[in-house]
């Protein structure tokens, strides 16, 4: 059993004139010790599904459909009580700015050591303690002292080695990171990753990895969920992703990666279609260089290309005999 499976889920927000589906039936899992990349461009969806899994969408955003299952568990009928627990519990989170996720008036250790505290009930000496050991172990140097430190005497890289300890203080089944490493440099960025992947090694945490960088997705990924217009377009495992991408979007966006072999650098023609004005058929046949009246006939669905290889293209079989 998958730790953590999505289950069509959909996701609705509000809109002018009534609400809007901005995720669309989409399925993921996600195995103990395995990394999911999910990948797309901006708009397509990824956020809000990994909100949607932590039930935090807000006021504007709701679940309409599906399942979020934990561990067997469905989250999405959970009361909020337990899914307090869950969330810094069972599910760790990392996202993209370490200081969302941080307190400037409260030292690193104090904030580790509430997570802790709060999650596992142990007392402030032991959450200190562990809180001290947990930033020894993502990589911050001088750890019993830096603990008594502020968020603000740290770079963007310590930063988020910290929100990473706190999201890994209760021992989590599964981490869900959106975009950690974006906003730093590359060779931090590179150090977190290394970080993310021993640590997924040494516990067997279930990583879902949220990136719209596909070199990123290349060096921590097992598997890969590329989205377009709040739908799955191809799932694959990630190196069968890169040397045969069945979709024509996952192709495209493939060959506009800087330094990719697949061709010369390119961009995809035209824009991702507004969630009010979503075509009738294929999402991303406005702007595919093989679509035919066919693309355009009504809903496509996911077909399997070979085993855990999947696409959402009606010409999936006639492409898949034309070489590119
Ligand atoms: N709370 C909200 N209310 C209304 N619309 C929203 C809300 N959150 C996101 N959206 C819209 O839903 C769509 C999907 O957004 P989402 O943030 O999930 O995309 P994303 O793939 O994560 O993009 P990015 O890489 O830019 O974060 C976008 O069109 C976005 O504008």
């Amino acid at each position: 059993m998958s730790v953590l499976e999505v289950r069509d889920l959909v996701v609705e927000v509000a809109a002018a004139d009534g609400p809007l589906v901005v995720v669309d039936g989409v399925s993921l899992s996600v195995d103990a010790g395995e990394t999911l990349g999910l990948v797309g461009e901006s708009g397509s969806g990824k956020t809000l599904t990994a909100l949607a899994v932590m039930r935090l969408l807000g006021s504007s955003a709701r679940i309409s459909g599906g399942q979020v299952l934990l561990e067997g568990v469905d989250l999405t009928k959970l009361d909020e009580r337990r899914m307090r627990g869950v969330r810094g519990g069972r599910i760790g989170m990392v996202f993209q700015e370490p200081m969302t996720a941080l307190d400037p008036a409260y030292t690193v250790g104090e904030q580790v050591a509430e997570t802790v505290r709060r999650h596992l009930k142990l007392s402030r000496k032991d959450a200190w303690a562990r809180a001290v050991a947990l930033l020894d172990r993502v990589g911050i140097p001088s750890a019993e002292r830096r603990a008594r430190d502020y968020p603000h005497h740290f770079s963007g890289g310590m930063r988020q080695r910290v929100v990473i300890a706190m999201a890994l203080s209760c021992e989590p089944v599964v981490l869900l990171a959106d975009e950690p490493t974006t906003a730093l440099d590359v060779t931090v960025q590179e150090q977190i990753l290394t970080l993310l992947a021993e640590l997924r090694d040494e516990s067997g945490l279930a990583l879902l990895f949220i990136s719209h960088d596909f070199g990123v997705i290349a060096d921590i990924c097992d598997r890969v969920a590329v989205m377009y217009a709040g739908q799955v377009v191809e799932t694959a495992p990630v190196r069968e992703l890169f040397a045969t991408p069945r979709h024509p979007y996952t192709d495209a966006l493939l060959r506009c990666v800087p330094g990719a072999e697949v061709g010369r650098l390119a961009t995809i023609p035209g824009t991702v279609p507004g969630f009010d004005a979503l075509p009738p058929g294929c999402r991303f046949a406005p702007r595919c260089a093989h679509t035919t009246p066919s693309c355009v006939a009504g809903p496509v669905a996911l077909e399997v290309v070979d085993q855990a290889h999947q696409a959402r293209c009606v010409r999936l079989a006639e492409l898949m005999e034309t070489p590119s």
